[in-house]
């Protein structure tokens, strides 16, 4: 049976006014206008506002959707319960400790769903506020069935690190397999489908959006570049059943029940959209000569808050790429960051840590907790040659690195915890020799 999700065509580029029309519509999008008086096709013109109105151009997001109905006709919301996800981390263990998760479990002999398998691990900041974020792992084995889920407290960073996820959007369809990353704006609904177990890691960033990094003097090319960003083309469907929208607002979920699709804006423009990314097109920047370089030098996409150069949060990988540093201690160094680092793992094996970190799992950092490579780590480190060679193939790993301390849930602190961590570093020997 063909897929139609693995052949679907994307638009290309970061932020663009993209303008697409369902193919079997080809004429939907208004000429010249916004608002016309009567749209084409008996459509219903809807304005989605992913800034204040007033932004600066510069960071202004809006997007016009023309769809079969507006979104507005649907029942009242009532709270549902998922013991498992929040944003209020103020209920949550603080603690400086050095964490690591293993594998986040996939649910076994019952059926859950991307939005019941949502898992919140840490965050800090506020959603009332709009500063801030969360950082929740997800696991789930069934499709959302006519349901679909938005988040009206931030954008949401999806890294899937096992099973491909089909996701059907407002604004047209996308495939995102491991190793590929997909973002969903704020209030943007989708609905997630997968073929079989599934599990990956969120980043949600409140009151702003990812953004490419300025490049400085690496030039006008490098890390991420924009024409690798892909948005879908508009897709629509014309399903009179009943359908569930999800909402997450404030940190507690709700649920409205309609008797259509929400996926039937048959074409829209705008430059306020979904997109993918594949992590494998990510152009690595580094040392020629010397020195380990500090990882904001593998920025995919930063969350910026209002202080210059000091992200709510960045997303940063750790791809496959040779290393000639000379005369160098190439692995990470050890670290006290006025950062908070939650790293996760994809596939593979990450190059400050021989064991214990696995694909699946994870591990935080938080604000200047000390952190760095365990012991064989620092062996190999300080007793490689110092020839060329491939560090990392074959595996992938990242980090949401943040300004916020953050907070624990009350379940993530205690469930799937890898106690031991902390005894990855305490064999690591003194070597100093007075002189
Ligand atoms: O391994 C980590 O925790 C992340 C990390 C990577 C790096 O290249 C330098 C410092 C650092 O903390
Ligand atoms: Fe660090």
């Amino acid at each position: 049976m063909v897929n139609e999700f693995e052949q679907l065509s994307y638009q290309s580029g970061f932020g663009n006014e993209f303008a697409t029309s369902d193919p079997r519509v080809p004429d939907a999008l208004p000429v010249g206008q916004n608002s016309p008086q009567v749209c084409a096709h008996g459509l219903y013109a809807e304005q989605l506002s992913g800034s204040a109105f007033t932004a600066p151009r510069h960071q202004n997001r809006r997007s016009w959707l023309y769809r079969i109905r507006p979104s507005v006709i649907h029942r009242p919301f009532s709270p549902i319960d998922l013991p498992h996800l929040t944003s209020d981390f103020s209920k949550g263990e603080i603690t400086p400790n050095q964490y690591r998760w293993n594998p986040h479990p996939i649910p076994q002999g019952k059926n859950v769903d991307f939005v019941e398998g949502l898992y919140s691990v840490c965050g800090g900041g506020d959603v009332v506020s709009r500063v801030g974020l969360a950082i929740h792992n997800y696991a789930c084995n069934v499709s959302m069935k006519n349901k679909a889920f938005y988040d009206s407290d931030g954008d949401l960073l999806i890294v899937p690190q096992q099973g491909t996820l089909e996701i059907t959007t407002e604004f047209g369809r996308i495939n995102v397999a491991s190793q590929e990353i997909v973002v969903i704006p704020h209030g943007i609904r989708f609905s997630v489908g997968v073929n079989g177990p599934s599990r990956g890691y969120i980043l949600e960033v409140y009151g702003t959006h990812f953004v490419l990094p300025d490049l400085g003097p690496i030039g006008a090319n490098g890390l991420a570049n924009p024409r690798d960003f892909l948005t879908p083309v508009a897709w629509f469907e014309e399903k009179d059943e009943p359908f569930q929208i999800v909402n997450k607002y404030q940190g507690k979920l709700f649920v409205a029940q309609q008797d259509h699709s929400p996926f039937d804006v048959v074409a829209w423009h705008g430059n306020y959209a979904p997109y993918k990314y594949d992590l494998r097109n990510f152009n690595v920047i580094n040392t020629v000569s010397f020195d380990h370089c500090d990882p904001s030098i593998f920025t995919v996409l930063t969350a910026p808050s209002t202080k210059v150069g000091t992200a709510i949060a960045d997303f940063v990988i750790f791809p496959p790429r040779w290393g000639v540093a000379d005369h160098t201690f190439r692995l990470p160094y050890y670290h006290r960051n006025c950062m908070s680092e939650y790293m996760g793992l994809i596939v593979g094996c990450y190059e400050a840590k021989e064991g214990g970190f696995r694909p699946g799992g994870a591990s935080l950092h938080s604000m200047m907790t000390p952190h760095g490579p365990d012991v064989k780590g620092f062996e190999k480190g300080s007793t490689e040659p110092m020839t060329p060679q491939r560090v990392a193939e074959g595996t992938m790993s990242f980090m949401f690195e943040s300004s916020f301390n953050m907070a624990i849930s009350p379940w993530a602190v205690k469930e799937n915890v890898d106690t031991d961590y902390y005894k990855d570093w305490q064999s690591l020997k003194k070597h100093f020799k007075m002189p």
